[in-house]
């Protein structure tokens, strides 16, 4: 081949990579996702690396000591550093799973298992509801649109309040949505002042659920009713699989998870805070549909996104770290969808708590 071909060959290759990559940038803003920006949270360039490093030494540590259970809130601070602009790129504005519903989409079956909220909790006009872990706030705008309460949410990390306020203005629904930020396990709000309140797979990253649900019982008026969807290994576990323990452990460590609780021992936390359960049962068991294969059938745009991520960085419209942590969030994703197949983990364990009329706070 002379050089002039060669010249064209690349020439034309060129064109295809810019062409594909401005296709892959387009398709991503249509479907309302930001493909250019990738920040990673609030934490610049260089940042990244010592964050993700931090990240993983937390997590590599002997588990159970006290000295830890303290630092969770930090480091799930961190994390949510790391993974927001990716999984609202990549997933949307619900970081949560759902089942899957036949015939409806993945949003669809988002907002359905959002809206089920509404009806457990019994929201309506008038009512003030707490959202435990807020995230960017896809759900609290689904709950506030449907039912017509007020919703506040809380989440530890700052870049996520600022996701959330844009997204509330976006929608229109910023007079009805409030968000602020705060750890769950010591909130900031009155005794006796919320009507209702949920928590859609947040809990679980409290070091001890005790304190979360204790947080909830108190903030409830009596009567008020309390919801949440749980991670937690199911009664198909075996801590003697192997296979097993390194799916349970993979789930913990690539979702800033200080250990999964066991199905049957929700319940039993939120009597002893004082709650009566109302209602408890996994929300992933048929017929419900199976909520991992959005997971599996990602497998190509995995691909995809990845090549995405390592080009934004190699233009540096992204920091260094992103490859990493979406390579992580790959893995992650793997032991998520084994943890379904198999049926020994379940991201939808639903409890249903009331406090009872005649308490007050505490
Ligand atoms: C409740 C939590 C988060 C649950 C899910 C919202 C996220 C768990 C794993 C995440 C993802 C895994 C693979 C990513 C993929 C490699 C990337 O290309 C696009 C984004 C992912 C699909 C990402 C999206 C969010 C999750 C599904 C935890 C933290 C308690
Ligand atoms: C997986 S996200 C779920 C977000 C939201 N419920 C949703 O479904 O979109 C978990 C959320 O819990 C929040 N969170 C975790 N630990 C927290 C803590 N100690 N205090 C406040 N928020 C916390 C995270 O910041 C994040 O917003």
């Amino acid at each position: 081949m002379d050089t002039a071909a060669l010249l064209a060959t690349a020439a034309v290759f060129a064109a295809g990579v810019l062409y594909w990559f401005i296709w892959v940038m387009g398709s991503a803003e249509v479907k309302g996702k930001r493909a250019v920006d990738l920040k990673m949270g609030s934490i610049t360039k260089d940042k990244v690396q010592d964050k993700y490093k931090q990240y993983w030494s937390f997590f590599r540590r002997p588990k159970d000591t006290v000295e830890s259970s303290e630092n969770v809130p930090a480091f799930v601070d961190t994390f949510y550093n790391l993974v927001t602009d990716i999984y609202e790129w990549g997933w949307g504005q619900s970081f949560h799973f759902s089942p899957s519903v036949p015939n409806r989409s993945h949003r669809d079956a988002t907002r359905i298992h959002e809206e089920r909220v509404v009806d457990l909790i019994k929201a309506r006009p008038g009512h003030r509801i707490l959202d435990v872990g807020c995230g960017v706030g896809g759900p609290m705008r689904a709950i506030a649109a449907r039912s017509g309460s007020t919703v506040v949410g809380i989440t530890i990390n700052e870049y996520q309040v600022g996701r959330a306020r844009s997204h509330n203005r976006k929608a229109g629904l910023d007079g009805a949505c409030e968000v602020v930020c705060g750890n769950f396990l010591q909130m900031s709000f009155e005794d006796c002042s919320f009507d209702g309140a949920y928590s859609i797979e947040a809990t679980c990253h409290a070091p001890r659920l005790e304190d979360v649900y204790a947080e909830i019982y108190r903030v409830l008026k009596p009567g008020g009713l309390y919801v949440s969807y749980e991670w937690v290994t199911t009664g198909l576990f075996r801590a003697d699989d192997p296979k097993h323990v390194e799916t349970i452990q993979g789930i913990e460590r690539g979702d800033a998870l200080p250990g999964l609780r066991a199905q049957d021992q929700i319940a039993g936390v939120a009597r002893k805070v004082g709650f009566e359960v109302v209602e408890e049962r996994d929300l992933a068991l048929p017929p419900a549909g199976p909520w991992w294969t959005r997971l599996k059938m990602g497998r190509l745009a995995y691909w995809r996104n990845h090549v995405l991520v390592s080009v934004m960085t190699l233009l540096r419209f992204a920091p260094k770290g992103v490859v990493e942590v979406h390579e992580m969030l790959y893995e992650t994703a793997r032991h998520l969808t084994h943890g379904g197949e198999t049926g020994i983990f379940t991201p939808m364990h639903m409890v249903l708590c009331r406090k009872p009329i005649d308490k007050a706070s505490s």
